[in-house]
C-alpha cells in the first residue's frame, strides 16, 4: 500500500516534526561526510518553501540514553545552515520546557534542530510518554530517515501513532529505486553480496535467490561457501555452523537456474595486517595458517565481466578487507566495473559498500547509493521497515 507523501500535505503554518538521519561520520568534531545531510535537503527545503515550521530530529551514534558531548548535533546545525542558506536554530535538549519555548517562538519557514534523540533513554525503548511529548510539539509527522527506518524507536515509529504522518522525498526515492529493482528488475539482474558475516546476510541471500539471475559472493563470508564446496580455507573467516546452510543456498541456486559465483582465487596473507606477507593463490590452494583477505585477480575479472553483462546490479558488502591497501583490489575492481558498465543500473546498498565507492572516488558514477546500510539490507530481505510501516496510507 502506498504511503502518504509529503506532497499530499498542506503544511502552510503547520508545525512539522521531521525525522531525518543525520548520523554522519565525524572526525574530531568535524563532519567527515555530509551525504546524509544533503540527502535530506529536498524535504527540508520543501517544508520551508511551503511555509511549515520545521522541527528536525535525528540521532547520531549510539549514546544509549546518555548525553555524550562528542555526539551533540551542534556541528550538524551549522552545516545545515550552510547547506540550506538560512538560520537553523539548535536546541541543546531533546525535549522539555526549553524545547517547548523554542518551538513557540518559531515562525513559518523557520527550522529548529533538536538535540540527538538517543540522549533520551526513552528513544530506543519506543517509550509512549516520549512519543506523546514529541507529538505535542507538532501538527504533522514526516519521516525522511531512511537509514533509520528499520528501527522501531520513538522518533522513527512511536510518534507516528499520535500525528497525521507522511513520508519525505528521500524515503520515497529509496523505496521507489529499491522497490522497483526487487519487484520488476531489468535483466540480467545480479546481486553482489560481501562483507564479513554469513549470519548477517542469510535473509538477504535467501530472498535474492528468488529474484536474481546471478548471485556473486565475495568478502569474508565467501569462505564459508568455499569450505562448503570442499576446499580448505586456512585461517580465513569461517562460520562452521553455517556450512550446511551455505550448501542449501548453492542447491537452491542450482535448482532455480541462478548462477552462483564464488571466488576462484584469493589474496592470502600470513597475518591480518597491512604488513603481512601476501600472495595470490587458486581457491583450492589456500595454505594452512594463511587467511584469504580479498578475492584474487581472476575472480575480480570474472565478477567484472558478469557485472558488465548485467542490466541491474545491487551491491552490498565489500569483496575484501578494503580498509587495508593490499586487500582493496577486489572491492576496487567491482566498483570500477560498476562505474564503467554503461548499460547497467547500479544500486549500492549503503554501509561499507557506499564507503568503499566513496573511498575510490566513484560515487558519481553510480546510479543510486542508498543512505541506508542496515535499512537497505532489511528492505532487500523483504522485511517491513517499522519506520515506514507506521506512516499513514
Ligand atoms: N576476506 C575477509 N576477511 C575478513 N574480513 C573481511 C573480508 N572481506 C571483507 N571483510 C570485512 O568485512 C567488513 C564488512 O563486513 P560487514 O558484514 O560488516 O558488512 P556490512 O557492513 O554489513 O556491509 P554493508 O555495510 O555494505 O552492508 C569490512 O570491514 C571488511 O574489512
Ligand atoms: O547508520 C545507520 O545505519 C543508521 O543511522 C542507523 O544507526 P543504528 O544502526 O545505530 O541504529
Amino acid at each position: 500500500m502506498r504511503k502518504k507523501s509529503i506532497k499530499d500535505l498542506d503544511v502552510q503554518g503547520k508545525k512539522v516534526f521531521c525525522r531525518v538521519d543525520f548520523n554522519v561520520p565525524m572526525n574530531d568534531g568535524t563532519i567527515a561526510d555530509d551525504t546524509r545531510i544533503r540527502a535530506a535537503l529536498p524535504t527540508i527545503r520543501h517544508l520551508v518553501d511551503q511555509g511549515a515550521i520545521v522541527i528536525l530530529a535525528s540521532h547520531m551514534g549510539r549514546p544509549k540514553g546518555n548525553v555524550v558531548e562528542e555526539l551533540r548535533l551542534a556541528p550538524i546545525a551549522k552545516k545545515l545552515e550552510e547547506l540550506v542558506g538560512k538560520n537553523v536554530r539548535y536546541s541543546k535538549e531533546v525535549i522539555g520546557e526549553d524545547v517547548k519555548k523554542q518551538v513557540s517562538e518559531l515562525e513559518a519557514g523557520d527550522i529548529l534542530l533538536l538535540e540527538n534523540v538517543r540522549f533520551h533513554p526513552g528513544e530506543e525503548k519506543n517509550d509512549e510518554e516520549l512519543a506523546k511529548a514529541f507529538a505535542e510539539l507538532a501538527d504533522i509527522y514526516v519521516n525522511d530517515a531512511f537509514g533509520t527506518a528499520h528501527r522501531a524507536h520513538v522518533s522513527t515509529e512511536g510518534v507516528a501513532k499520535h500525528l497525521p504522518s507522511a513520508a519525505g522525498f528521500l524515503i520515497e526515492k529509496e523505496l521507489e529505486v529499491l522497490g522497483n529493482a526487487l519487484s520488476d528488475p531489468a535483466r540480467p539482474f545480479t546481486a553482489i553480496i560481501g562483507g564479513a558475516k554469513v549470519k548477517d546476510k542469510i535473509g538477504v541471500i535467501d530472498n535474492l535467490l528468488d529474484k536474481v539471475d546471478n548471485l556473486i559472493i565475495g568478502g569474508g563470508l565467501a569462505f564459508t561457501f568455499v569450505k562448503a564446496q570442499g576446499y580448505e580455507i586456512g585461517d580465513s573467516l569461517l562460520e562452521e555452523d553455517k556450512i550446511e546452510l551455505a550448501k542449501t543456498f548453492m542447491e537452491k541456486a542450482a535448482s532455480k537456474g541462478v548462477k552462483f559465483l564464488l571466488p576462484i582465487d584469493a589474496i592470502v596473507a600470513d597475518a591480518f595486517s597491512e604488513q603481512a606477507n601476501v600472495k595470490v593463490v587458486d581457491i583450492d590452494s589456500i595454505p594452512d595458517g594463511w587467511l584469504a583477505l580479498d578475492i584474487g585477480p581472476k575472480t575480480a575479472e570474472l565478477y567484472s565481466n558478469v557485472i558488465k553483462d548485467s542490466k541491474l546490479v545491487i551491491w552490498n558488502g565489500p569483496m575484501g578487507v578494503f580498509e587495508m591497501e593490499p586487500f582493496a583490489q577486489g572491492t576496487k575492481a567491482v566498483a570500477e566495473a560498476l562505474a564503467e558498465a554503461e548499460n547497467t543500473y547500479s544500486i549500492i546498498g549503503g554501509g561499507d559498500s557506499a564507503r568503499a565507492v566513496e573511498h575510490f572516488s566513484l560515487s558519481e558514477k553510480m546510479d543510486h547509493i542508498s543512505t541506508g546500510g542496515g535499512a537497505s539490507l532489511e528492505f532487500m530481505e523483504g522485511k517491513d521497515l517499522p519506520g515506514i510501516a507506521a506512516l499513514d496510507e
